[in-house]
């Protein structure tokens, strides 16, 4: 294997290979918390078997693993979707760490320039697990550069400008990209295809957030009961590291205000504190739901007005708060934009205006 390679590259050394990358989620939740990102190291599940829930994800998973382990070869390219915080980049080093094999991490928005990624490519040895987060943010040319890579384990690197440039085909090392994304949409169909396997994460159920705040709270040395778990779990929204963030923060509440240990009762005090409703939405849930019934009558309306009205991105309010909002039956996406259902209303306490048409009906037919 040639090694040398990395002068072809634009100079892209100083892209990637940093272990602690975190994505941009931890900024956005009104829970968000700096300096704990270490935690989160520590929390991650490192083997397959510690990984708790997903049994669909991780059986077929399983199952591709042990084949290419039998087969002696590296295993298809892998992709990872769904929600924030549900365990993508905890998967991505479970496949590496089953395989036995190094991970070299970036991340889409890291690959500007396809120099960068050739220089990354160029130095993986074979076997290697190269892991790009939020793929689908990926730049153009590099992604082209990746179906080459992908299909033939080869990248052509240009060299010069202009009429005397040429592409010289550099042969590299067999390796297994596993790609995370929390908008498979949003990627590209030749992407899609070079994947042989796509697992689609699920939000977990309480059960399941049960046994993540309990194996949390071991690790952590935090005293919790039953009732305490369970009222964590119910108030996590599905996800795992907000089960792992609401326990560090209901810890601390238990040991300035209580004897340190964690009760139903504790728990409920404690997130009465830090504005998590018994649903588990924060804040910014909350607005977006206020805004949507209170400022635009329930709907439709498109998701940048509302992510406006509530002083967030689009981007976060789509990826971030409406995949639960949906899942919990209180938000819906129509053609015509964003709609509040009867259970929003509900939740906030408030009470829809009458005479209005049946929203989740098909309103276009509505004008007769
Ligand atoms: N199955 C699980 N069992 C136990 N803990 C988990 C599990 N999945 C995730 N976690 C915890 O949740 C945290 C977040 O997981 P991770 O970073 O893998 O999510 P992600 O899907 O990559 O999120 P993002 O889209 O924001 O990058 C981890 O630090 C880990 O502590
Ligand atoms: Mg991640």
């Amino acid at each position: 294997m040639d090694h040398e390679v990395t002068e072809f590259g634009t100079g892209g050394h100083e892209t990637g290979y940093e272990t602690g990358y975190e994505t941009a989620d931890e900024t956005l939740s009104a829970l968000a918390q700096t300096g704990e990102g270490d935690l989160e190291t520590t929390l991650r599940p490192r083997r397959l078997d510690e990984f708790v829930g997903q049994p669909r994800v991780r059986e077929q998973l399983e199952l591709v693993l042990e084949s290419a382990r039998r087969r002696g070869v590296p295993p298809d390219h892998v992709l990872l979707s769904g929600p924030p915080g549900l365990g993508k980049t905890s998967m991505a080093m479970i496949v590496a760490a089953e395989l036995g094999a190094a991970i070299r991490i970036t991340s889409g928005p890291a690959l500007e320039r396809a120099g960068d990624l050739a220089a990354m490519l160029s130095n993986l040895a074979p076997g290697d697990v190269l892991f790009i987060d939020e793929i689908h943010r990926i730049a153009r040319p590099a992604e082209e550069m990746l179906y080459l890579a992908m299909e033939d384990f080869r990248v052509d690197v240009v060299v010069g400008k202009g009429p005397g440039a040429t592409s010289i085909p550099l042969e590299i090392a067999p390796f297994t990209l596993v790609g995370a994304t929390t908008r498979s949409g949003s990627l590209t169909g030749p992407l899609r295809d070079r994947f042989g396997f796509t697992g689609q994460m699920e939000f977990y159920s309480d059960a399941e957030l049960e046994l993540v705040v309990r194996r949390a709270a071991t690790i952590l040395g935090i005293g919790i009961d039953r009732d305490g778990c369970a009222e964590i779990a119910g108030r996590s929204r599905g996800t795992p590291r907000i089960a792992n963030r609401l326990l560090r923060r209901v810890r601390d509440y238990a040991e300035v205000r209580a004897d340190g240990s964690v009760t139903r009762e504790v728990a409920r005090a404690a997130l009465k504190v830090y504005d998590v409703d018994e649903l588990g939405l924060d804040r910014l849930d909350r607005a977006v739901l206020g805004a949507l019934t209170r400022s635009f009558g329930g709907g439709p309306v498109g998701v940048s007005t509302l992510a406006v009205a509530v002083g967030e991105e689009a981007g976060t309010v789509e990826e971030v708060c409406e995949p639960y909002l949906v899942r919990a039956g209180m938000l819906a996406r129509t053609p015509r934009g964003r709609v509040a259902t009867p259970a929003a209303w509900e939740h906030l306490g408030l009470v829809p205006p009458p005479g209005r048409p049946d929203q989740s009906g098909p309103t276009l037919f509505d004008q007769g």
